[in-house]
């Protein structure tokens, strides 16, 4: 179980053996939680998507009732991005770094809402371009600095995608081993929807004015930019979805890769992932295509108004419990969702049935 390989096996076989160590959540806890839904004291069906939620939370733990998550965390992965030079961000690459360093100060979005629902933040610079400094908040393990131009070659080596992958898996395993029991995955990096979308594109299969967006805010013009890059660069690398890791480092970006590597440590831990916005929902669908079963750990915590996380959370089969407008990232949209998920097991543990209530009709 999760990533305690290493050693001797270069980082392509580590992220096998990470992949190959998801089990399927336990289809029967997932059924028990349906049965006991019936027998709680409310109509059949009467909480909605909650009750789905929470048999697949059984699903996950492998016992019903599920876990109340108590101790979520947030990782907010950062990366930089060398197809920035091709004009498809308003803002300067420095704001990676700079957002990096207000993370650890606690003056981001991620870390109020984070505040508001109880969860511990992690920053991981998985390849930021500018300097970060040490600190508690932050680990350091940055494969390079920033990708390449993925519209002009591969935005990074197989190995270096490989280990910005297993980097990931790390962070999330320490915060695992800490005490999480919930895990949001959220991203920082200037330029970074440019490659969500193109990834979103390679495992989708869906052309790239559909999954392309506004990122942070951009003109019409810039946005028609935006969707010839993207079309370009999938021009160039023709990317096999099959072959999950040479997809990623030909398009992707460092934190998407790292997210991808937390998603199947969580995964492979048995724990909850709470999707964010479009670029972990890209990491997603790298997670799920290197571990179709990982999907099944994943909750879509927002439906970000990037048009390329809509279109990788439908791929993936998953519903989002909030649509708020949100398109931040940090994890901001999937920590306002984890009252709900604590919720959904809560309900499972805590409800009484119609025979324990003595409520007649059950
Ligand atoms: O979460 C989202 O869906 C989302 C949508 C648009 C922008 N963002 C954030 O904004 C940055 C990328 O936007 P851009 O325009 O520079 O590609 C990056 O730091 C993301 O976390 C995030
Ligand atoms: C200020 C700022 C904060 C962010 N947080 C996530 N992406 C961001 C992009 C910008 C520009």
């Amino acid at each position: 179980m999760g990533t305690a390989t290493s050693g001797a096996t270069p980082p392509e076989g580590r992220v096998g053996e990470l992949a190959r160590g998801v089990a399927p959540p336990d289809g029967a806890a997932a059924r028990e939680a349906g049965e006991r839904h019936l027998r709680l004291t409310k109509p059949p069906g009467s909480l909605g998507e909650l009750e789905a939620l929470g048999a697949r939370l059984a699903g996950m733990a492998g016992r019903c009732p599920p876990p109340v998550p108590e101790r979520p965390a947030v990782l907010v992965a950062a990366g930089d991005h060398g197809v920035l030079s091709r004009g498809v961000s308003p803002w300067p690459q420095e704001v990676t770094a700079e957002m990096v360093r207000n993370f650890c100060r606690g003056g981001a979005a991620v870390n109020a809402i984070a505040a508001e629902v109880g969860a511990r933040v992690l920053v991981l610079d998985a390849g930021v371009a500018g300097e970060t400094e040490p600190h508690p908040l932050l680990r350091r393990a940055r494969v390079r600095p920033g990708t390449a131009d993925l519209s002009r070659g591969a935005a990074m080596g197989r190995e270096e995608a490989a280990r910005a992958l297993l980097a990931g898996a790390e962070a999330a395993g320490a915060l695992l081993r800490e005490g999480a029991d919930l895990l949001v995955t959220g991203d920082m990096g200037i330029g970074n929807t440019t490659p969500a979308a193109c990834l979103v594109a390679a495992f989708t299969g869906r052309p790239a004015a559909e999954v392309t967006g506004r990122g942070t805010g951009i003109d019409d013009a810039t946005l028609a930019l935006k969707v010839r890059v993207v079309e370009e660069a999938l021009g160039l690398h023709r990317p096999d979805p099959s072959d999950p890791l040479g997809t990623l480092a030909a398009l992707g970006g460092l934190e998407h890769a790292a997210l991808a590597g937390a998603m199947l440590e969580g995964a492979a831990r048995r724990v909850p992932v709470v999707l964010d916005g479009v670029s972990s929902c890209a990491a997603a669908l790298v997670a799920a295509a290197l571990s179709p079963p990982a999907a099944g750990y994943m909750v879509a915590g927002h439906l970000s108004a990037e048009p390329g996380a809509g279109a990788a959370l439908e791929a993936l089969g998953l519903r989002p419990l909030l649509d708020l407008g949100m398109r931040l990232g940090e994890g901001t949209g999937g920590l306002l969702a984890v009252p709900l998920v604590r919720a959904a097991a809560r309900v499972l543990s805590e409800m009484a049935t119609f025979e324990e209530a003595g409520v007649s009709g059950g």
